[in-house]
């Protein structure tokens, strides 16, 4: 005798469930790392500028520094000419102040020296052989300096918590001397393939046999929502398998995923063995695909059962858990960015008391419906995103109106 479905709940509901058991179970929690690691890490603290960027005046170009007095009406038939008295480079000093008919040769990046006003470039100059220096150009005040502080000033907030780390504001950390920086702590994910029937992708294929999809799919789909993600393996559909590779697991793990066996049927052992070690919150979502989703907490840790069928698994995982994985790494996402509003370009029929998500391509500034069985894997790779069909919808005719939301 196969068992009901006990728990089932409307999807609004076990969103909230899911997210509610997320927040009980894992506050967030910060790790730091070296900057060099830090790409696409999630800031966990507000970042303050401890010194001014640039610390010092510096040369933009190479060439002289100069009073702009010295260059007035300084042109290549008539150049000004002044007299070098220092050289200075990137990364040294001079301890000279500039006086009027002076000059110090200076590298682009060097600081500037007291009493210079700006840099003639190298190119409107030409250097005589006693060591003088004709000025071709007229220059303002702070031309060709970058001023001291002019970028980034000190005691600023410059960058927020919650800012997923870029190349560019790497960059911005590390111009201010911080080598380490505290991110949110990935979630740590487990995943377990069920099934008698599964291979792994290195095996022989023989008949009855296919190859799981599952623990690649979902390992890459949960580090894309800011996880740390391990692949657990295949366990056969055996009730005292699976028990002891969950338990063993979530000693590991914070969350972890298994697939296959959810259903109500004579074989399908998740729900048996997540009652029997904790508690089950979820046996059943009314969707399509997806409907016999188990969601269990057992020792503080929650154990998702996602369908065996690959297309089911992944908009399971996609719409009820990795919103609650990326608010753990603390990446924020705003769902209706990613849409897409057109005409339907052929029927949908949806079975009444499931929100049916439909998958959709968009062509032509149509929305094409794609129709396959749930473990038709290509079908999800080849569609642009999903429609959403209320439970109480049981037809969306050709051309009527849809909002699409858009994988990333
Ligand atoms: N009496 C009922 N039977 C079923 C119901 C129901 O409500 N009442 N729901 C159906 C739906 S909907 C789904 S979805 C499946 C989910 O079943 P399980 O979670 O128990 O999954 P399995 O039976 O183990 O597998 C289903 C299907 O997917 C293939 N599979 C499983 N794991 C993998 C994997 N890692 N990689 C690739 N493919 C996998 C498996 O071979 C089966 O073909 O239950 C329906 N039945
Ligand atoms: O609802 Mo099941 O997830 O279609 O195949």
């Amino acid at each position: 005798m196969g068992k009901e479905f006990l728990k089932i709940k409307e999807s609004g509901d076990a969103k909230k469930i899911i997210g509610d058991l997320f927040e009980k179970y894992y506050p967030p929690e910060s790790e730091s790392v070296k900057l060099s690691d830090s790409l696409n890490r999630v800031l966990f603290n507000d970042i303050e500028s401890r010194i001014d960027f640039p610390p010092f005046n510096r040369a933009l170009k190479d060439g002289y520094a100069v009073k702009v007095e010295d260059t007035y009406g300084a042109s290549e038939e008539s150049p000004n000419i002044v007299k070098i008295v220092d050289v200075v480079e990137a990364g040294d000093f001079s301890d000279k102040t500039l006086k009027l008919g002076e000059c110090i040769q200076i590298s682009t990046g060097a600081p500037m020296p007291e009493g210079a006003e700006a840099v003639e470039m190298v190119e409107f100059t030409d250097l005589d052989d006693e060591g003088n220096v004709n000025l071709f150009k007229s220059l303002t005040p702070t031309q060709e300096i970058g001023q001291k502080g002019s970028d980034i000033k000190k005691g600023n907030k410059i960058l927020s918590k919650g800012e997923l780390l870029t190349p560019s504001k790497i960059g911005v950390i590390a111009a201010q001397g911080i080598s380490e920086v505290d991110v949110y702590k990935k979630p740590k994910v487990g995943i377990i393939s069920t099934g008698n029937e599964l291979l792994d992708n290195d095996e022989l294929i023989i008949p009855g046999k296919i190859y799981d999809v599952n623990s690649d799919m979902l390992k890459t789909g949960a580090d894309a929502a800011g996880s740390d993600a391990k692949t657990l393996g295949i366990i056969k559909d055996d009730y005292d398998s699976i028990k002891n590779k969950i338990n063993s697991s979530i000693k590991d793990f914070d969350v972890v995923l298994v697939s296959g066996g959810t259903s109500a049927g004579v074989g399908d052992n998740l729900r048996s063995i997540l009652d029997e070690l904790g508690c089950v919150y979820i046996h059943g979502i009314t969707v399509q695909p997806g409907k016999p989703t188990l969601v269990g907490v057992i020792d503080g840790k929650i154990v998702i059962g996602l369908p065996g069928n690959p297309v089911s698994a992944l908009v399971i995982f996609n719409m009820f858990v990795v919103p609650s994985l990326e608010k753990l790494a603390g990446i924020k996402v705003d769902e209706n960015k990613n849409t897409f509003t057109g005409p339907i370009t052929k029927r949908i029929h949806s079975p009444i008391g499931r929100m049916q998500y439909q998958l959709v391509r968009i062509k032509n500034d149509g929305v094409e419906p794609i129709f396959k069985d749930s473990g038709a894997i290509f079908s999800l790779a080849t569609a642009d995103g999903y429609t959403k069909v209320d439970k109480n919808i049981e037809l969306v005719d050709e051309g009527e109106i849809v909002t699409v939301t858009l994988f990333k």
